[in-house]
């Protein structure tokens, strides 16, 4: 092979390569043209406070979340980022103050409501289904979007059939999307913790959110596995996908977020990109003496 037609051979192989990523990251977010009016407020928090008995767990706080970014909420121990979490998706009903979805009051959802809202999260600890394959734990993840009813799944009807087999490819691709898909076969609980990780992303993925809440995600991993998750999350974003992230490691979260929401006692204490962020004197005087991977 001379040196041109090797080229050539090189730039077919790419062509390829970048051909089937398009066609995996088309599978992964096949409805995403519908919604995604970039830089649109997709969840807004106004005057959110929430008390439980005596404590203040979230004092007045209010920002939003635009529709194509990653947002940081990272703030000390305490602070109330799991709540604040919890109180937009939901999961509690706010003391006072207002939680908009798309510009609608948000009720008081169960976590399958939740789901139904365009809201997926991962959790600080996995929660996986152990026994099941990585393939079957995203097909129960996409199985909120299915049409079919009961009764067209114990009848096997053909379009219960067609949903069916949608529902593995799709997850085949979210496999190979978040880079786990040759352990697809594999029992949940066998796989290595950073796969596991992957999986929870791939399987939350999976029901097409339009807002996707990553709690921790890189709790565990060392530095390497840490620069590909930051990768895997831009690429998620890349996707359209909107994504919240609560994380503890301060690099990952300004290395990865577009802007930061800071959280202290309860209150938010800054909120900007995340250079401001960086310079800003309360976050510094919140977080002075906690080494950067305590933070968050
Ligand atoms: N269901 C609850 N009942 C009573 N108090 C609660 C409840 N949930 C949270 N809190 C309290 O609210 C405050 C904020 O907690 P939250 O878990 O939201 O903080 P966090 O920022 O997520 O912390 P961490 O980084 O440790 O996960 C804490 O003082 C916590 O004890």
């Amino acid at each position: 092979m001379n040196e041109d037609t090797e080229i050539l051979y090189h730039t077919g192989e790419l062509d390829a390569r970048l051909r089937h990523e398009a066609e995996v990251a088309e599978a992964v977010a096949p409805d995403r043209h519908i919604s995604a009016r970039f830089g649109e407020t997709l969840l807004q928090l106004t005057d959110v406070t929430m008390r439980f008995g005596g404590l203040t767990a979230l004092d007045r706080v209010s920002f939003g979340i635009r529709r194509g970014e990653i947002l940081g909420l990272i703030g000390p121990n305490g602070a109330g980022k799991t709540t604040c979490f919890n109180a937009m998706s939901g999961v509690y009903r706010p003391t006072s103050g207002q939680v908009l979805l798309e510009g609608k009051p948000l009720g008081k959802s169960s976590r399958h409501g939740i789901t139904q809202l365009g809201i997926a999260r991962t959790f600080q600890n996995i929660r996986l289904f152990g026994e099941m394959t990585a393939l079957e734990n995203v097909v129960v993840g996409a199985d909120a979007r299915a049409k079919t009813s009961v009764l067209g799944a114990l009848l096997r009807l053909p379009r219960h059939h067609r949903e069916e087999q949608e529902a593995v490819d799709r997850a085949m691709a979210l496999l190979e999307f978040v880079g786990i898909a040759d352990r697809a076969a594999d029992k949940a609980k066998n796989l290595p913790y950073g796969y596991q990780r992957r999986l929870e992303i791939a399987r939350a993925l999976a029901t097409e959110p339009k807002l996707l809440c990553l709690d921790e995600p890189a709790a565990g991993f060392n530095p390497a596995e840490k620069e590909e998750l930051m990768q895997l999350i831009r690429k998620i974003r890349a996707d359209g996908y909107t994504v919240l992230l609560i994380e503890h490691d301060m690099k990952l979260v300004m290395g990865v977020t577009d802007r930061i929401v800071v959280l202290e006692f309860g209150k938010k204490i800054a909120e900007g990109l995340p250079a401001e962020i960086r310079e800003n004197p309360a976050v510094i005087a919140a977080y002075l003496g906690v080494p950067d991977d305590d933070v968050a």
